[in-house]
């Protein structure tokens, strides 16, 4: 049985692959409490694809910890899936993410003594589940690394590392895709593949996928991109164009240097 209930309530969860209600998040540090979440709300749709952005601090990593569950709202709830997430032991929370959640990170996160496959299906193992090695190799296949299972890391580019780390996102079939900084770490050419994997794993997969990013060029790939400020969403552009992202990024980032975060973008 599991632990989390379906959110039953009149706000309605139906076709939202994942919901935060109010979420706020406080850190406490030396110089006094830092609010970097402050009430943020939003819904969104199953196969969709949504970029966050903001100027540095805004709370945009927060947001993507909070929201797949690898750190907890201080108040709030997050919804995947319709079930609630927020609350629990952290093997409760382990639980929950284990095929509603998958998450791509800035600096690939690969174990370096693991092949490419070994590093692939490492969540299926810790889940204790069957692994499906001909499923794995149609994954590592569809992200271009046929020829390189059995490879560790250090033998790889940088793109190729993400692209096994997307692997091992995918393998899992997760309802959310969460990627913080993908291409962060990557020259233009591997930046692009690894959109394009990212984009398909929404388009073909129906993922509903969550990225955040400083590129206007990374995040004009996605269908709307949320604007954070000082741990509040302040704006929204829909088909977004690496110019419209561009010109918004440097409105926002004027607004914030001149303390007129509540003007909106
Ligand atoms: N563990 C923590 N303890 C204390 N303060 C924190 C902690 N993590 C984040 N913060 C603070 O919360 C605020 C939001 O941080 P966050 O990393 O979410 O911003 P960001 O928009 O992702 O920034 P960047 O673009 O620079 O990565 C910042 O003021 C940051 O200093």
């Amino acid at each position: 049985m599991f632990e989390y209930e379906p959110v039953t309530d009149t706000l309605g969860s139906a076709g939202h692959a994942l919901r935060l209600d109010m979420v706020t998040k406080h850190y406490r540090s030396p110089g006094g409490t830092v609010q970097a979440l402050n009430g943020v709300s939003l819904a969104l749709e199953d196969g969709t694809f949504t970029a966050v952005m903001g100027p540095s601090g805004s709370g945009k990593s927060t947001l993507l910890q909070c929201a797949a569950g690898l750190d907890s709202p201080t108040s709030g709830r997050v919804v995947v899936d319709g079930l609630e997430m927020s609350g629990g032991t952290e093997a409760q929370l382990t639980r929950f993410r284990r095929g509603r959640i998958g998450f791509v990170f800035q600096h690939f996160n690969l174990l370096p003594t693991l092949t490419v496959l070994q590093n692939a299906t490492l969540q299926l193992r810790l889940a204790g589940k069957r692994i499906d090695r001909a499923h794995a190799v149609q994954v590592l296949t569809r992200v271009g690394l046929t020829e390189r299972l059995d490879h560790l890391p250090a033998q790889l580019s940088g793109g190729q590392q993400q692209r096994v780390a997307i692997a091992r996102a995918l393998i899992t079939s997760p309802r959310v895709m969460f990627a913080d900084e993908p291409t962060g770490a990557l020259d233009t050419r591997g930046a692009r593949d690894v959109l394009a994997l990212l984009q398909e794993a929404v388009r073909i997969d129906g993922r509903t996928l969550v990225m955040v990013t400083h590129d206007p060029v990374a995040a004009a790939h996605a269908d709307q991109v949320l604007f954070l400020a000082d741990g509040r969403l302040v704006g929204r552009l829909a088909d977004p164009t690496a110019a419209a992202v561009a010109d918004t990024m440097t409105r926002l980032t004027d607004q914030v240097a001149g303390g007129r975060v509540n003007e909106g973008v």
